[in-house]
């Protein structure tokens, strides 16, 4: 009997992603929404009720609702939004975080899938942390580089009219300095205190890198670019979708410039320590709508329903 699958937001830019995926797929029944019905309530909580796993791929407030519609046990939920990642009832979706995190994940039938700058930092930072390198007192500084599709189907149409002429060029963003994903890079980077973060988008479809400044001085106990290195390497050795890449990569640079797109159309992410003695660089790469979001999706409902984690998923 094949699992049985609902994407509620199907037709937004995250849910077609999932369902390109599931689709191809014979152990997976895609249960269809009628394109009329998409928005009410009583439909999607028969499809909902109906599936073992529903995919939320909505803004915050659709689901949250969607949530509220769930009136089974059974049903694992998988939230692509912001609205539950450091909610203490849902398992945060980054089996890779921390040790325990995997199995929280499979076990639970609440998952929230990262956001896709907070993978990246997190990701960066985490390890540090927790081997002691790091003080949680730290104060984590970092931009992103992010593709326009993280912006959702209206900021797609947007740069895809391509009658704007400011969109030809990088815009940073989020400089209130409270973008959405602080909480989350706070609470899941094990960091006393939200980063100071600033992405900018840029035009091109999609492909993201997350670059966090460290000052050695400033670390809990002295630390080289070596040692991060190592840090972050033992942390993942075991991992099949993040590879950290050799210390001072220069061989996957190009003539010294760094390809953001790099990790696009994969499930993967790829973590760059660059650095001398008084200045260290970590950079994570990955596909903000693979490891960044739906990928990253799937990779969880995997785990959750006992199929190998990379089924369906490019490593
Ligand atoms: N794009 C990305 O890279 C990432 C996005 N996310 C998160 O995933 C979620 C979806 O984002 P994204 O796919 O980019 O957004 P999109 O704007 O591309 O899609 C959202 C979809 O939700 C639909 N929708 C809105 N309200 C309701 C409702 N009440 N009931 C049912 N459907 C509804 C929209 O309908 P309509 O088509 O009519 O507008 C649209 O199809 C967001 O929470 C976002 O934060 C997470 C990680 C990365
Ligand atoms: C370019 C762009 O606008 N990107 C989005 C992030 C998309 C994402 O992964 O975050 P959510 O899952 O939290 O939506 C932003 O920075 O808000």
């Amino acid at each position: 009997m094949p699992f049985k699958i609902f994407v509620d937001g199907q037709e937004g830019t995250t849910g077609l992603r999932i369902f390109e995926y599931l689709s191809e797929r014979a152990d997976i029944e895609v249960l269809r929404i009628d394109e009329a019905a998409r928005k009410d309530p009583a439909a999607r909580r028969e499809l909902i009720n109906a599936s073992d796993v529903t995919f939320l791929c909505l803004p915050d407030t659709a689901s949250r609702e969607s949530v509220g519609l769930v009136d089974n046990d059974r049903t694992c939920v998988i939230d692509a939004s912001t609205a539950f990642r450091i909610d203490p009832d849902w398992a945060y979706g980054l089996p890779e975080l921390a040790r325990g995190q995997r199995e929280r994940v499979r076990d639970s039938k609440r998952i929230a899938v990262p956001g896709c700058h907070a993978s990246a930092l997190v990701l960066s930072v985490r390890p540090l942390v927790d081997a002691g390198l790091v003080a949680p007192e730290y104060a984590v500084s970092a931009y992103s580089l992010t593709g326009y599709s993280g912006g959702g189907k209206k900021m797609i149409a947007d740069y895809e009219a391509g009658v704007i002429p400011a969109l030809t060029s990088p815009r940073p963003y989020a400089l209130g300095l409270t973008h959405k994903h602080l909480p989350e890079m706070r609470h899941h980077g094990g960091l006393a205190r939200e980063p100071i973060f600033t992405p900018i988008v840029g035009n091109f479809l999609k492909g993201l890198s997350v670059t966090t400044y460290w000052h050695p001085e400033q670390f809990a106990k002295q630390a080289t670019p070596a040692d991060v290195h190592a840090c972050l390497t033992e942390h993942y050795a075991n991992e099949r979708f993040v590879r950290v890449m050799p210390l001072d990569d220069a061989a996957n640079l190009d003539n010294g410039f760094f390809d953001v797109q790099g990790c696009n159309d994969t499930n993967r992410v790829d973590l760059f320590v660059f650095g001398n003695a008084e200045r260290i660089v970590t950079i994570a790469r990955l596909d903000n709508l693979g490891k960044g979001a739906a990928g990253a999706a799937v990779q969880c409902m995997n785990l959750h329903l006992g199929v190998d984690e990379a089924t369906g998923l490019n490593v």
